[in-house]
């Protein structure tokens, strides 16, 4: 078994870590070395002071190359296990990755026990059983200064055993912020067949997959042949996206749609409650059955989208990334590009509001929301990351519309932009 883990793991030394201690600094970046690193005696003292505060620590991490099976072992990590860990525990979200290096995040946790209680070794130790894995403890190298990372692997008689062991070295800030390293593919896709062979996956465990399907077909034809104007209109929550569309589509007599279409409705709840790769794999597949709707539409009137791929994309990549606005991918990213099949608008309209005018107009509607309209709502930091993600999204980047003033003064600027835009 331990000879198993050791090939498994063969690479495991040259990751670096991450420990996110809180969402406005940058996390604690360490790698390991097989050899101590003599120099930096000072920084390293304080580096392992703040990492490890005195406390016994360890960590999980999901590891496996299969994004479906590292999806749903993550969810249940989060769901199933760290729940059951004593109240004394503290819990900070840990990644492991090769600096700047895309799809090689592992997500986990680092945990940090002040008073070494007997039950949390036995909860963690228990998942060395499981090959997408892997459980490592810190020990302090017996006289000396010096920390070592233990990777355990499950020992003949069914225990938790050291395997490897590496000192952990601090590390330096990497370009690009571990979180984002994942986000084309597994919170992001780019075409449709990527999302539908997620769909496929999810047959087994969500049932209404099959039926969402069959409605999609393999190939749905969604290619625009109609000469008339495409126009999306996006935006945060209670931004006035669903007035002016409405108002829109009377003034322009146009055909109203949206993303998710309604055919999707009965199914949202289901997959709102999904990890966010089957999440985000159905507002995926959301967009190309619109984009069909659109394809057909627009060959009698002018088309209003309400919400369509910049809601998609920006949502998935600010909840994917943790942390600061800064650490979002930069503007010009790879992340931020349309789908190279996904029907292109004519125009996208973001609506913003002032986050006072929008708490206003959300306190005045009081309707249900979604979970994560729920924790935007708490979360300032997070709206303002979706917000710059809309704003960097490309080839077409949205046009942003001041929509604080009331709705038929947003109207006449919108009109006057589609004319100017669309030369309807
Ligand atoms: N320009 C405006 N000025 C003042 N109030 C507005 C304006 N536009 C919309 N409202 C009001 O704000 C609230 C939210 O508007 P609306 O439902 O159009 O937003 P939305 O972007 O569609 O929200 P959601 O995405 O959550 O469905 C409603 O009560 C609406 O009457
Ligand atoms: N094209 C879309 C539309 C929506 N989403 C997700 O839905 C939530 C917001 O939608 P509301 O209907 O509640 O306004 C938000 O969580 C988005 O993630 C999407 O991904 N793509």
């Amino acid at each position: 078994m331990a000879k198993r883990m050791l090939s498994r793991w063969g690479q495991w030394y040259s990751r670096v870590f991450a420990v996110e201690c809180d969402h406005s600094t940058d996390p604690l970046y360490f790698a390991l070395s097989k050899t101590p690193q003599e120099r930096h005696y000072d920084e390293r003292q304080a580096f392992y002071e703040k990492l490890f505060e005195g406390a016994k620590c360890y960590s999980v991490h999901v590891c496996t190359d299969d994004r479906f099976q590292r999806a749903l072992l993550y969810e249940a990590l989060k769901n199933n296990v760290i729940p059951r860990l004593p109240t004394g525990c503290s819990v900070l979200d840990a990644f492991s990755f090769h600096p700047d290096v895309s799809n090689s995040l592992f997500r986990g946790f680092f945990i940090k026990d002040a008073t070494n209680l007997p039950e949390t070794a036995p909860i963690l130790g228990e998942l060395v059983k499981n090959s997408g894995m892997s459980v490592c403890t810190y020990v302090r190298e017996e006289n000396s200064q010096r920390w070592w990372q233990h990777l355990l692997s499950e020992a003949e008689d069914g225990s938790a055993a050291a395997t490897e062991k590496y000192y952990v070295v601090p590390s330096e800030i990497p370009h690009r912020h571990p979180s984002t390293l994942n986000i084309m593919g597994n919170d992001v896709f780019y075409n449709f067949e990527d999302a539908y062979k997620v769909m496929e996956q999810c047959k087994d465990i969500i049932p209404v997959s099959e039926e969402l399907l069959k409605l999609v077909g393999p190939n749905l034809t969604q290619k625009k042949e109609g000469r008339f104007p495409v126009i999306v209109i996006e935006g945060l929550d209670a931004t006035g996206k669903t007035t002016l569309t409405h108002s829109l589509t009377t003034t322009l007599d146009a055909t109203l749609l949206r993303s998710p279409p309604t055919c999707l409705s009965p199914w949202r709840p289901c997959f709102d409650s999904e990890p966010a790769l089957l999440r985000r794999a159905f507002y995926a597949l959301g967009n190309y059955i619109t984009a069909s709707q659109i394809a057909a539409a627009s060959r009698h009137s002018p088309v209003i989208v309400d919400r369509y791929w910049h809601s998609t994309a920006a949502y998935a990549i600010a909840t994917a990334t943790s942390g600061k606005v800064g650490n979002l991918p930069s503007p010009g990213s790879e992340v931020y590009r349309w789908p190279c099949d996904l029907l292109r608008p004519d125009l996208v309209l973001l609506l913003t509001v002032s986050p006072e005018e929008r708490l206003r107009r959300l306190s005045v509607r009081g309707v249900e929301k979604t979970r994560e309209e729920a924790e935007l709502e708490a979360n300032h930091l997070f709206r303002n990351k979706v917000e710059q993600a809309y704003k960097r999204v490309e080839d077409p980047a949205c046009v942003v519309v001041d929509a604080n003033p009331p709705p038929d003064q947003v109207l006449q600027q919108v009109l006057l932009l589609i004319k100017d835009k669309c030369h309807l």
